[in-house]
């Protein structure tokens, strides 16, 4: 007897026909924008169907950030621009709350959350409400409705927690789930600018997920993002900035490489990024050595790294990898463990600080540029200027000790930094930019060891090259570097051998073959990239529910 198996539709039949027909969801005629005598955007024209994710991309300052700020009323846009949702135009420059009413919401690159605020807290505010004759705070009502949200995103949060104790990912996440608890079936329009970068594979697989249950309702969204893969893997439709202008807009992505999407953004083919440099590892030298590493998700680690080498550590959320530069740094305090930077100088990582661990040759490029690696509000020369002042004579602190200004230059222009002026504020470079400065910041201090969390996060395919370029520049130089990440892509093009974390301990080393494939089978033991979302899946689900029943 054969049983009856029926597939719901998560949209109704004949609902994509009266989307079509119906406005965009968002549409972008003409829009200007000009920072002082500085055109960042001109001409943009956009538009965003219901129902679809729309991949925006571009290289780093091609003007993707400062358009979601336009659309958001964080920016005024020059005069002559349109901006419709669902048809209805909207005042310019945007009224934040018009454009919330009309249900678009925005997670920006900065993630925008409040550090010392819980996680409940930052999910909820704005959205609180008073009982009807009380007026107070059903708080057991708002834990489960933000608890919710955590469980359709496959990850649990500590709502308590302060946001500006968790890590890089946990922050992404809060900041993920407060714009997907507005979403209202079959409404809206949900703009990521980089908010994934974060993420790691399992948590961006969810991710997907959840984003392909909300686009069947109807629901759009606009997805900056400089992973490619993501575009060719889950968008609908593409639009490319080069230099502020659109250069393709709206183009399909069915059948769209990573390559194609590279060169459309670029302008050119990007050949020899896969090419590694040849390692010049001093086998001969004194190695960095770590004896006995314990704290946070750590335990009794030991591992060495010569000068020359890039060792990759990577693993899943919460197996320890990415705790390891911290506790190397002195950020963290450890619980136990012993550190030979190089002949003579040896350091007790219970009672290393940060101060000491860079005047011992220590330095750290921390995951979040914006929270962690950089002073927003200070010139690119004083930020690179902030490790000297740690390295000077105690007497001496309170006066800045600048870096030579042709250091500082040469390097700005080394890294392609645009400008390259040490003046300029960095708030005011585009992200991409921004994570060059950071890196300058610790070339700066010519460290012997270099340690780096996901160095090259959020950044165009271009900029990567330079910064891997960069690191593995200083090590050529004789730094030992240890890079923890989570992109294999990004460890495939920079490590000469990877550690791979599960539970506190390394698992496995791989010395050769460090392909990106590799690289992903080792984190999931034997497992496999699967394709992050599986477009026109509807249809696919059309067919079988015709064949079925
Ligand atoms: N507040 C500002 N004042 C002056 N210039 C700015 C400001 N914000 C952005 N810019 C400039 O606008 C240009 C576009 O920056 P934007 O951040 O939009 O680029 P992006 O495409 O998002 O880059 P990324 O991918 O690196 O984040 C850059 O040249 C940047 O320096």
């Amino acid at each position: 007897m054969g049983s009856c198996v029926i597939i719901e539709h998560s949209s109704a039949p004949g609902a994509a026909a009266a989307v079509a027909a119906a406005a965009p969801r968002l549409e972008v005629r003409d829009l200007g924008m000009t920072f002082v005598n500085n055109r960042v955007l001109r001409d943009v024209s956009l538009e965003v169907r219901a129902g679809e994710i729309h991949g925006l991309i571009g290289q780093n300052g091609s003007g993707k950030s400062t358009l979601a700020k336009v659309l958001t009323g964080l920016y005024t846009p020059d005069a002559g621009t349109r901006v419709s949702v669902d048809g209805v135009d909207l005042r310019l420059p945007v009224q934040p709350q018009e454009s919330r009413q009309r249900g678009v919401a925005v997670v920006h690159q900065n993630l925008g959350l409040l550090d010392n605020e819980t996680v409940l807290e930052n999910m909820r505010i704005g959205r609180l409400r008073g009982s009807r004759f009380l007026r107070r705070i059903n708080w057991d009502q708002e834990r489960s409705a933000a608890g919710a949200v955590f469980e359709r995103l496959g990850r649990s949060v500590q709502l308590d927690a302060k946001v500006g104790s968790l890590h890089e990912e946990e922050r992404a996440t809060v900041a993920i789930a407060r714009a997907l608890q507005d979403a209202h079936p079959g409404t809206g329009l949900i703009i990521f600018d980089e908010s994934t970068r974060a993420l790691g594979r399992r948590s961006l697989e969810h991710f997907f997920k959840i984003l392909d249950e909300i686009v069947a309702t109807g629901t759009a969204v606009l997805m900056i993002t400089h992973r490619l893969e993501e575009i060719v893997d889950a968008a609908d439709r593409v639009t490319v900035l080069r230099d502020g202008r659109v250069v393709e807009s709206g183009r399909e992505v069915a059948g769209m490489s990573e390559a194609d999407l590279t060169a459309l953004m670029l302008g050119r083919n990007l050949r020899d990024l896969d090419r590694r440099g040849v390692a010049e590892i001093a086998t001969d030298a004194v190695p960095v050595r770590a004896t006995g590493v314990t704290g946070l998700a750590v335990r009794d680690l030991s591992l060495q790294v010569f000068p020359g080498e890039v060792l990759g550590l990577t693993g899943l959320a919460g197996s320890g990898y990415d705790d390891v530069p911290y506790l190397l740094s002195g950020v963290t305090a450890a619980e136990a463990g012993t550190l030979r930077v190089t002949e003579g100088i040896t350091v007790e990582l219970p009672g290393l600080n940060p101060a000491k661990a860079i005047a011992a040759g220590i330095a750290l490029v921390p995951e979040g540029r914006e929270h962690a690696g950089l002073a927003m509000t200070m010139s690119v020369g004083e930020n690179i200027g902030f490790p000297q002042t740690c390295r000077a004579p105690r007497q001496l602190r309170p006066i800045a000790i600048a870096p030579e200004r042709e250091l500082v230059t040469d390097l700005l222009y080394s890294l392609d930094v645009r400008p390259p002026n040490p003046k300029a504020l960095v708030s005011s470079f585009s992200g991409g930019n921004q994570q060059k400065v950071l890196l300058a910041k610790w070339i700066a201090t010519e460290p012997t060891l270099f340690l780096l969390h996901e160095p090259t996060q959020a950044v165009d395919v271009g900029a990567r090259h330079t910064l891997v370029a960069a690191i593995r520049k200083a090590a050529t130089d004789g730094c030992a570097v240890i890079v923890a990440g989570s992109d294999e892509n990004e460890l495939a093009l920079l490590c000469d051998r990877i550690l791979v974390f599960s539970e506190g301990v390394v698992r496995e080393e791989l010395t050769e073959d460090l392909t990106p494939d590799r690289i992903v089978a080792a984190i999931y033991a034997n497992g496999s990239r699967s394709r992050l979302r599986q477009r026109n899946q509807t249809n696919v689900q059309d067919d079988e529910k015709e064949a079925i029943v």
